[in-house]
C-alpha cells in the first residue's frame, strides 16, 4: 500500500489595492516605495487617475493644502471603490507668521475605505525664496518657475523642487514618501497610540 503524503498548500500572500488620487510620477513612486517598506508582506496594486483637488493649482496655506489631499483621496475612491485605501497627494507652501519666511512640502492624506477613517501626514519642508514666493503671489505655480529657473522641463514629474535646491539629495519622491509613511501611520502601529 502506497502513503501519499499531502503537500503544504502555498499560502497566497495578503493583497493590498490602492487608488491614487495623481498620474504624476514622482507621487506615485512615493507611495509605491513607502507600501514596499510599510506593508512588504503583501502584493500591491496601485491604479493612478487625474482627479479634481478643488482647490486652487497653487495652494498657499496647510488648510487648502490638506483639503486638496483630502479632497484628491475621496476623488480616487469614487474612481475605484474596491480600493483598500485612497491617497491624495497634494503640494503646496505655508508661510510662518513669526519669520514672514514661506515653506513647501506636500501633503498626504490616506483614507480607509471600509471605515472612512483618514489619515494625514506631511513631507518634509523646504523654504522658498521671497523671489519664487513673489511669482506665485502673481498667479505662476511653483512648477512653472522651477521649470523656468533651472532651465528644465516637467521638474515636478521628476526630481522636484525639492531635487533641484538639495543638489538631487533629497527628490520629491522621497520627502513625499516620508509624508506616506506618517499617513499610514493610525493603520499599521498600535491602537493604544490612537484609542
Ligand atoms: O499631477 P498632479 O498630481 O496635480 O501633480 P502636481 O505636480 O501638479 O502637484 P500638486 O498639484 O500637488 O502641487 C501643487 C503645485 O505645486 C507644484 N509643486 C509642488 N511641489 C513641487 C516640486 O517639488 N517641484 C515642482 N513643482 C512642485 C505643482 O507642480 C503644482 O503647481
Amino acid at each position: 500500500m502506497t502513503t501519499t503524503q499531502q503537500q503544504p498548500v502555498p499560502s497566497r500572500p495578503p493583497a493590498l489595492h490602492i487608488t491614487l488620487g495623481s498620474k504624476n510620477p514622482s507621487k506615485l513612486l512615493a507611495v509605491q516605495s513607502a507600501l514596499s517598506r510599510l506593508f512588504p508582506t503583501h502584493t500591491h496594486s496601485i491604479t493612478t487617475h487625474s482627479v479634481p483637488s478643488h482647490v486652487s493649482p497653487q495652494p498657499m496655506s496647510d488648510d487648502e493644502t490638506i483639503q486638496g489631499a483630502i479632497n484628491r483621496a475621496k476623488e480616487a475612491l469614487l474612481l475605484d471603490p474596491e480600493a483598500d485605501y485612497g491617497i491624495g497627494i497634494e503640494g503646496g507652501t505655508h508661510t510662518i507668521p513669526l519669520i514672514s519666511r514661506t515653506f513647501e512640502s506636500g501633503w498626504i492624506a490616506i483614507i480607509h475605505s471600509k471605515s472612512g477613517k483618514i489619515g494625514l501626514g506631511s513631507s518634509a519642508r523646504f523654504e522658498l525664496s521671497p523671489k519664487i514666493v513673489q511669482r506665485l503671489k502673481t498667479g505662476e505655480e511653483l512648477a512653472e518657475v522651477i521649470d523656468d529657473l533651472s532651465g528644465q522641463e516637467d521638474v515636478r514629474s521628476g526630481a522636484g523642487a525639492m531635487g533641484i535646491l538639495t543638489n538631487g539629495c533629497v527628490n520629491r519622491d522621497v520627502a513625499y514618501a516620508h509624508g506616506v509613511f506618517f499617513a499610514f501611520a493610525p493603520f499599521v502601529s498600535g491602537r493604544q497610540y490612537w484609542e
